[in-house]
């Protein structure tokens, strides 16, 4: 087996409340026990994950190796995405979507790190909104609407958090005008949500755009319509399944480009906040190499 030579690693501590500093523990010892030279970077921010990838980089590291989720991921993807020093992903986070849309191993550390010691990458697609990279999906509506209001919460903690936020901005939350453009093609029109996606899914397997595949060159939209309270509870359980899309009140869209317009809307990429609409999302062909991608689909 060729092992690849010199990586760095970079660990987020934060990231699945302290899971991914186990993972590292295990993980980084299988890649020496494979050969493999190790530099492990504990990181204090998204800031120093950006500056400590572009530090591997320039000092002609052969992989950028991140232990944490996908918030994680998108502070390296400044630096990594357009080259060809490869991401590989020890999956440390509590959602770990792209690396599970990538077919990469997300609950057992040790084969994920066998995946990075062989050194083998391909080219993956990502998405740009505005200025900014990201691996995974854009949020834009209700369910942003949930993450923001989460981030502002202290209490619960963990999952009980996300449910909590959820209920309260389901009793708040009115039907959004939204106006999308897909590669020209307009749509204007109340909806509940607008998801813009590289990859499948969010939050830890909900597949909010389940056609999504992460080398086709496009992206998938998902449209919830304007619908009633209840009807929005009904369809969120098939979110995980991603047999909503056949609903009537879902739409789907394809395509390279996506305007999105809705007043006082915050957009989420990859779980971290972006910041108000209007915005401007774009699919990137090829643009990122993978330790290991080319397993799988979404
Ligand atoms: N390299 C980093 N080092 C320290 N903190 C980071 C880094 N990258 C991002 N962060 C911060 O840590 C938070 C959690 O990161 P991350 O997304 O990696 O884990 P997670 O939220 O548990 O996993 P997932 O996004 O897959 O659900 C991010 O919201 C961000 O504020």
């Amino acid at each position: 087996m060729r092992v690849l030579g010199h990586v760095t690693v970079l660990v987020n501590p934060l990231a699945g409340r302290g899971r991914a500093r186990r993972v590292a523990g295990r993980a980084i010892a299988e890649m020496r026990r494979c050969g493999v030279d190790v530099q492990v970077v504990v990181t204090g921010s998204a800031e120093h994950g950006t500056q400590a990838a572009a530090a591997a980089v320039a000092a002609a590291r052969d992989a950028v190796v991140v232990c944490g989720g996908d918030g994680a991921i998108a502070a390296v993807l400044p630096v990594l995405a357009g080259g060809t020093v490869p991401l590989g992903v020890l999956a440390g986070g509590s959602g770990n979507d792209f690396a599970r849309a990538l077919g990469l191993p997300v609950r057992d550390p040790v084969a994920a790190a066998r995946v990075v010691a062989r050194g083998v990458a391909g080219r993956v697609d990502l998405g740009r909104i505005g200025e900014r990279w990201f691996g995974t999906v854009v949020a834009a509506g209700f369910d942003a609407r949930v993450n923001e209001r989460m981030n502002a919460m202290t209490w619960p903690r963990g999952r009980l958090r996300y449910h909590a936020a959820l209920i309260a901005e389901l009793a708040a939350f009115r039907p959004l005008p939204f106006s999308i453009e897909v590669d020209g093609q307009r749509l204007d029109g109340d909806a509940m949500l607008v998801a813009v996606a590289n990859t499948g899914s969010y939050g830890g397997g909900m597949r909010i755009c389940p056609d999504a595949r992460v080398d086709d060159a496009l992206l998938d939209v998902t449209v919830v319509t304007s619908i009633s309270r209840v009807k929005l509870v009904r369809l969120f359980p098939s979110v995980y399944s991603g047999r909503h899309v056949r609903r009537p009140e879902v739409l789907t869209l394809r395509g390279r480009c996506v305007r999105l317009s809705a007043p006082g809307v915050i957009a989420y990429a990859d779980g971290e906040r972006v910041g108000p609409l209007p915005a401007t999302v774009t699919a990137v062909p090829g643009s990122l190499a993978v330790l290991g991608a080319g397993g799988a689909g979404g």
